[in-house]
């Protein structure tokens, strides 16, 4: 079978899907006509890529997603149709977000809505490669937590992209077990006290 080029996809001038799977799963910023939840195969979600910008500095680069391929895993995420009229704007936005200033390039996937009823299409994701300036490639969870820990940018905190995508998987993917995602979420939280500091501010955090 021919590998689906992203010109392929861009020649479908009435829409174009979008597939999220980190920040774009709760901030997508672009206008679109609709979304569904779904996975994609053959790639696996991890916190390798880098962030220089929107949840670290040059000097403490955060830690976000990327994926990496891996014929036996699927990642799930959110995939948005753009109209044939917004495309343009669109892609200018997710052009700077994601290329100029997160370091992902756009590939071809083959997308498959949870809901059996919808075909699965092709859309276009975001995937910053091992061959990135800022990709930091694997570590463990307390390697990965103590990093989001502790990094800030012009965005927001890591950990705050981390549990809003925390948040996404167990709202709309119950079923689905992120070994990956969840291992850092739990190396994360139980920095915090440590982080905190003091008692009060600890219990001030779990009641949160
Ligand atoms: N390309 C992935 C990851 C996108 C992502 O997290 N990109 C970063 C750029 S490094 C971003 O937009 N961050 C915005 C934020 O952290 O709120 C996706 O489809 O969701």
């Amino acid at each position: 079978m021919n590998k689906t080029t992203t010109q392929d996809i861009m020649a479908e001038k009435t829409s174009l899907w979008i597939f999220g799977y980190g920040s774009l799963v709760w901030k997508p910023d672009f206008k679109f006509k609709m979304s569904e939840v779904g996975y994609i195969q053959g790639y696996k979600r991890r916190f390798w890529h880098g962030d220089n910008f929107h949840r670290g500095n040059k000097d403490m680069p955060g830690r976000v997603v990327t994926l990496v391929e891996d014929k036996d895993a699927c990642t799930w995420g959110v995939a948005y149709e753009v109209n044939g009229s917004e495309i343009e704007e669109c892609l200018k936005y997710l052009n700077m977000r994601e290329a100029v200033l997160g370091g992902y390039i756009t590939r071809a996937v083959e997308f498959f809505p949870r809901e059996e009823c919808h075909l699965p299409h092709l859309a276009l994701v975001y995937i910053a490669t091992c061959d990135n300036p800022i990709y930091l490639g694997p570590a463990s969870p307390e390697e990965i937590a103590a990093q989001i820990a502790i990094c800030r940018g012009k965005t927001g905190h890591n950990i705050e992209y981390l549990l809003r995508l925390v948040e996404f998987m167990r709202s709309y993917c119950p079923e689905v077990e992120d070994e990956h995602l969840f291992a850092i979420e739990a190396a994360t939280l139980s920095l915090m006290p440590y982080l905190l500091g003091s008692k009060q501010a600890m219990s001030a955090f779990a009641s949160a």
